[in-house]
């Protein structure tokens, strides 16, 4: 421990973030506390990744039920499906608190001082906490801010946490609403509309840009909505912004033109999901005693080592991980985040790979991608000079997803054309979110295709597309 201080190490934050950073601290021999405010965890675990997969994982199951003609083409009749709102709601609940408990469990077997209360840094190298049982101040050598983020609600729509919601209640699932608007297509949007259609409930989509999903790459997004909206109760409306919302019985909402802004529709429906995007929780942090300001959104800056930033400069001994720096809203980029700022601490040098990091959406089927979309590797090819190329496989041709009777969907993988380098691989497919891991690999390694297109797959898997999309790209098959 170094001398002077309390901890080597103090964590604002007990979420993935600041978790897998405490994790990594103490294999490193640092002396550790982290404090938390609400729920150990964080967002992920109790209102984010681990509840609105659980209700995926059910929801899937009910859908899966439903559909007689796939079951039938696998020589299989169900006769009728029910399902539990309140034992689904349960399912959720408890994996949530077990993941909790396991998450605080596994701190405290690590000799993690874990301290409940507000914290706020209190100048360098102290950090303040607001506890049940009054105001203490510990110093540490380094800081992490792992503070989160929390729901973004435009101006103009109401929360009563009833009728209009966030995730932060959708996860709980109280109410199968008959008709129900979700306002945005990203993540949170895809996610639940998966769940509500597969339990019964009709879905208005609600988007501002003038394209789906758009976020994903065109191919993708267009496969989605192919899959994932067109077949299933869900009416979209693109190019509109969801200009009001009141809630109530029916919740009223005001549909306008997102160019003009002038009123087109009014829709009138039993209840509104709000998945518009999500802010940094960066309020009342006392960055203001270290002279660090937030940046317009709120964020807090930093460089790619996680050191926190005051007008392009280094604070010395703060850093900051996960959500709270936007750099990618994802739990285990906040913990990888965490790991490559614990390292800086102990003097090794290491950088967080974007690039490398992968993203999932566990909608059914999944999507789920890393690196660069065709679009963006493009634009990048006419700034550096470099050539394009696409290679794409299809689960129709593929053994496996034949098998299962799944067999719709695609990868697709980006590629440099003079050094075969992969920038980015897309898939859309059953366990897209498990297949994309070896493309993650390949990008951080910084891998081409002209040698990934000779490793070896086992058959038949749903690996194999990705290994069909390899071979496409060097034209041996
Ligand atoms: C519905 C939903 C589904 C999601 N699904 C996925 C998914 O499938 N996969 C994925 O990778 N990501 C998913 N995410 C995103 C993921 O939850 C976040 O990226 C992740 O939780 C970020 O971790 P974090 O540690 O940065 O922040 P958080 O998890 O938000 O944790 C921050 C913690 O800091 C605490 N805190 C804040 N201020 C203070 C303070 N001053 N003092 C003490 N404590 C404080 C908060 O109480 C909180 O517990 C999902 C998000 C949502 C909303
Ligand atoms: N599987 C996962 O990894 C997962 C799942 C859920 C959430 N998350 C994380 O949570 C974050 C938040 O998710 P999200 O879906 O809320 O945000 P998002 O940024 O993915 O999507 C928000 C969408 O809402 C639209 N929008 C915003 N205001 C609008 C308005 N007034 N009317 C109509 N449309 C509007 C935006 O154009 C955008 O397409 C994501 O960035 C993601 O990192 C991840």
């Amino acid at each position: 421990m170094t001398e002077g201080f309390d901890y080597d190490l103090v964590i604002i934050g007990a979420g993935v973030g600041g978790h897998g950073a405490a994790l990594h601290a103490v294999s490193c021999g640092l002396k550790t506390a982290i404090v938390e405010a609400a729920d150990m965890g964080g967002t992920c675990v109790n209102r984010g990744c681990i509840p609105s997969k659980a209700l995926l994982a059910a929801s899937g199951r009910v859908r899966e039920l439903h559909n007689a003609h796939h079951l039938k083409s696998l020589g299989i009749q169900v006769s009728g499906v029910e399902f539990n709102k309140e034992a689904i709601a349960s399912h959720a609940n408890n994996l949530v608190s077990k993941i909790r408990g396991d998450l605080t469990n596994s701190l405290q077997r690590l000799g993690v001082d874990i301290i409940r209360g507000r914290g706020k840094v209190a100048g360098q190298q102290k950090v303040s906490i607001t506890t049940e049982s009054g105001e203490k101040t510990v110093t540490g050598k380094d800081i992490i801010i792992s503070s989160g983020s929390i729901p973004w609600v435009p101006p103009g729509i109401e929360i009563d946490h009833k009728t209009v919601f966030t995730s932060d209640e959708g996860v709980k699932l109280e109410s199968l609403p008959p008709w129900i608007a979700i306002v945005g297509s990203g993540y949170i949007g895809l996610e639940f509309s998966d769940i509500y259609t597969a339990l019964g409930c009709e879905v208005t989509m609600i988007e501002a840009l003038d394209q789906l999903m758009p976020g994903f790459d065109r191919d993708i997004a267009t496969i989605a909505e192919r899959i994932l909206i067109k077949p299933r109760d869900i009416e979209t409306k693109v190019g509109i912004l969801a200009k009001s919302v009141t809630p109530g019985t029916p919740v009223v909402i005001e549909l306008a033109d997102a160019k003009t802004k002038e009123v087109v529709d009014v829709l009138e429906v039993d209840a509104c999901l709000v998945a518009t995007g999500r802010i940094p929780d960066t309020k009342d942090l006392g960055l203001e005693s270290v002279g660090v300001e937030t940046d317009r959104k709120g964020f807090i800056t930093v460089d790619d080592r996680m050191a926190v930033l005051s007008g392009g400069e280094v604070v010395p001994h703060l850093w900051a991980i996960g959500d709270a720096t936007g750099k990618m809203m994802l739990a285990h980029a906040a913990s990888a985040q965490g790991v490559v700022a614990v390292e800086n601490i102990c003097d090794r040098h290491r950088l967080v790979d974007y690039h490398s990091i992968p993203a999932a959406a566990f909608t059914h089927p999944e999507i789920s991608f890393v690196g660069y979309t065709e679009t963006a590797a493009k634009d990048l090819g006419k700034e550096q000079g470099f050539e394009v190329g696409v290679a794409k496989s299809y689960f129709k041709g593929n053994s496996k997803a034949i098998a299962e009777g799944e067999a719709d969907g695609m990868a697709k993988v980006v590629y440099r054309k003079d050094t075969g380098e992969v920038l980015g691989v897309h898939i859309i497919g059953m366990h897209a979110a498990d297949l994309i891991h070896e493309a993650a690999n390949a990008i951080a390694s910084r891998n081409t295709v002209n040698t990934l297109a000779y490793y070896v797959h086992a058959h038949p898997t749903l690996s194999e597309v990705l290994d069909e999309a390899y071979k496409r790209a060097v034209g041996s098959h």
